[in-house]
Formats: structure tokens, C-alpha cells, sequence
């Protein structure tokens, strides 16, 4: 058997939470032969509830899980971990303005970052879920010392796989057909899920699908309503592919992307696609086979993509600019 791998995970007692621990568990992200010890993280009105979810874990009898903390100190909770996904955080209560929520859940992020330069492992990757997840890990990454800015991540992922179910449907084809979706930006409803690059079986989907008006309208509004969407139907924000997309991101990280193809995460830029430097903006990426990631380059950016693309970067330097007091100089 391997050496265990450590995954801290923050708001582990919430619905994403409750649907992202036990598939870790068993193995299903980071392989059959690989050991997890998981690092549980919640703040102190969560602690009852986590440690229902951790007599459940108790309770699957995993073989690969090691061993599993449940805390409300960051220190310990983020103490040699490989891996941090950070999805606790406050969410959106009726009449309160983005930047009070941007405010309040900053101020979460540069502690988190100040305890995982502190304490985590030298090699530790941090995916942050918790909204407005771009933003969360422009802190955080910010706060970080001596961490470095490619190990820091936002999920898009998300929106992503609902763009290729989107485009599957509408072609009446399998979501595994659908190649090369990147959505690019923010994860909120600028979000642009790139069409004009996408393929079906290898295709331009602008082929496969000729309804030029659906695609550049209802297609888009679709993807970035979504999340409303599920809302309103279940009453309850979506978990279960919040999670699933969790997993396939880091599963993306961490295992070659397949020839010609991409995935979509939110990175620091690098200028690429004349996006400013040190935003966290989504973008196509792909893990080479020494297991590093890069931008992928020449993705064909038209006149009608550089203005979502504009837009949503806009939309980020707002949002950076309004928690400028929490990003150290
Ligand atoms: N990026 C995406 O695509 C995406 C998709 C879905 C949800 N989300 C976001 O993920 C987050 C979590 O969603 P959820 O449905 O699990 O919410 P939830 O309210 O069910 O759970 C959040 C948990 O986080 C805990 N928490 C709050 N502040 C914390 C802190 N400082 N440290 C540790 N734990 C803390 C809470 O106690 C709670 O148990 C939300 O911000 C949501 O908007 C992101």
C-alpha cells in the first residue's frame, strides 16, 4: 500500500460536504491503492452536525481511509495536507448586497491561506468551491506566503459539464461526445461556456448544432442560470454535481489530459488571451504527463467571444477591487 495522501476539506458538514467525503473515502478521486487521511474543517455551530457525518464515515469501514480529524482549528486542520478543498462559506442571505458577501467570505479566505502556508504539506493544491469561489481564491492565494500562485485553484467545473449535457441533448448525442468546452471567467452568470470552440465527436458543435440563435442565446443563458435554477426546483442549491465536479476537476489535475482535448478551472492568469496578470479567471487547461498543468494556447477567440470574455474579466477586476483591503501589497 501507498503512503496516505491528506485531504482537508472546510465546511465538510454542509450538503457538498456531506456528498463529496464519502466518495474521497472509497477512493474514487485519487485511485483504489491510495490511502486518504481526511482533515475535516467547520466552524463551531458545525461541529455537532460533523460529527454525525464522521460516525458515518466510521460506519462505511473504508479500506482506504487512514485516518479522519474533525476540527475547527486551521492549524490542525489543514496539517500536511496534499490536497484543501475549501467549500465552506457563508451564503447569500435576502438583502445582502455581492460586496458585503464578497467582504464577509474574504475575510474566511486570508485566514485559510495564512493557515495552509503555516501548515499544510510543501506540495499542497487547493481548489476552492465556496462562492464567490474566483474571489475566495484571489485571497487566499494572496495570503499564502511561499506558496505558489499555480497551486491555487477555482471551480468552473461545474458549469462546464452542465454546458456539454446542454449541447448532448440538444444534439442528441452522449455527454461523452462533446470534447473541448471551456468555460471562461467568473463562476457566476458572466460565466462564458465557450460554443464556437466545442466539439461533438470531434466536430465544431457550430456545425453539429445550426441553430446559431440557440447557441449564442438560450444555450448560454441556460448554463449561467443554472445554478438558479436547481434552486428553485429543489429547493436547495445543487450538491451532489457541485461535489461530483469537485472531483472531476482534481481528478483533471492530477491525470493527463487526453490529445487535443481541455477541461475548464480557474487559474492565475498568466496574461494569456490578454487576460490581466494574477486574476483567477477560468480558462482551458490541460495536465501534461509530468502531471503539471498549463493554459492552453491558440484557442481561436472571435469577436463575439473577446466580448464575454471582456465582460466576466471585468466582472472579476470589480470583484477583486472591492476586496483590495484583503489582498496584502
Ligand atoms: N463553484 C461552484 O460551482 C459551486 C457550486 C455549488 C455551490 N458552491 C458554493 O459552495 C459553498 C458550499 O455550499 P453548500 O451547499 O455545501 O453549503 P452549506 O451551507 O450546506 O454548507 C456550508 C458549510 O460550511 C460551513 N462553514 C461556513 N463557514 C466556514 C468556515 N469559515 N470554515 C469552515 N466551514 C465553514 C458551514 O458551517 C456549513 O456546514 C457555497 O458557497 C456555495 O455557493 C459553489
Amino acid at each position: 500500500m501507498k503512503e496516505p495522501i491528506t485531504v482537508s476539506i472546510t465546511g465538510a458538514a454542509g450538503q457538498i460536504g456531506y456528498a463529496i467525503l464519502f466518495r474521497i473515502a472509497s477512493g474514487f478521486v485519487f485511485g483504489e491503492e491510495q490511502p486518504v487521511n481526511l482533515r475535516l474543517i467547520e466552524i463551531e455551530p458545525g461541529l455537532p452536525a460533523l460529527k454525525g457525518v464522521v460516525m458515518e464515515l466510521e460506519d462505511c469501514a473504508f479500506p482506504l481511509l487512514n485516518e479522519v480529524v474533525a476540527t475547527t482549528d486551521l492549524d490542525e486542520g489543514f496539517k500536511g495536507a496534499n490536497w484543501a478543498f475549501l467549500i465552506g462559506s457563508v451564503p447569500r442571505k435576502a438583502g445582502m448586497e455581492r460586496a458585503d458577501l464578497l467582504g464577509i467570505n474574504g475575510k474566511i479566505f486570508t485566514g485559510q491561506g495564512q493557515a495552509i502556508a503555516r501548515s499544510a504539506s510543501k506540495d499542497v493544491r487547493v481548489l476552492v468551491v465556496g462562492n464567490p469561489c474566483n474571489t475566495n481564491a484571489l485571497i487566499a492565494m494572496n495570503n499564502a506566503e511561499g506558496v505558489p500562485n499555480d497551486r491555487f485553484f477555482a471551480m468552473t467545473r461545474l458549469d462546464e459539464n452542465r454546458a456539454k449535457s446542454q449541447l448532448a441533448a440538444k444534439a442528441g448525442v452522449h455527454n461523452s461526445d462533446v470534447t473541448n468546452l471551456c468555460i471562461w471567467g467568473n463562476h457566476s452568470a458572466t460565466q462564458y461556456p465557450d460554443f464556437t470552440n466545442a466539439k461533438i465527436k470531434g466536430r465544431p458543435v457550430t456545425e453539429v448544432i445550426t441553430d446559431r440563435d440557440w447557441l449564442e442565446g438560450e444555450f448560454i443563458k441556460t448554463v449561467q442560470q443554472r445554478g438558479a435554477a436547481i434552486i428553485n426546483a429543489r429547493g436547495a442549491s445543487s450538491a451532489a454535481s457541485a461535489a461530483n465536479a469537485a472531483m472531476d476537476t482534481v481528478k483533471s489535475l492530477i491525470n493527463p489530459t487526453p490529445e487535443g482535448d481541455w477541461y475548464s478551472v480557474a487559474v492565475c492568469s498568466d496574461g494569456s488571451y490578454g487576460i490581466e496578470k494574477g486574476l483567477i479567471v477560468s480558462m482551458p487547461i490541460r495536465t501534461k504527463d509530468d502531471g503539471s498543468w498549463e493554459v492552453v494556447q491558440g484557442v481561436p477567440v472571435n469577436d463575439f467571444s473577446r466580448e464575454k470574455i471582456d465582460a466576466t474579466v471585468n466582472e472579476l477586476k470589480e470583484e477583486r477591487d472591492a476586496v483590495k483591503d484583503l489582498i496584502p501589497a
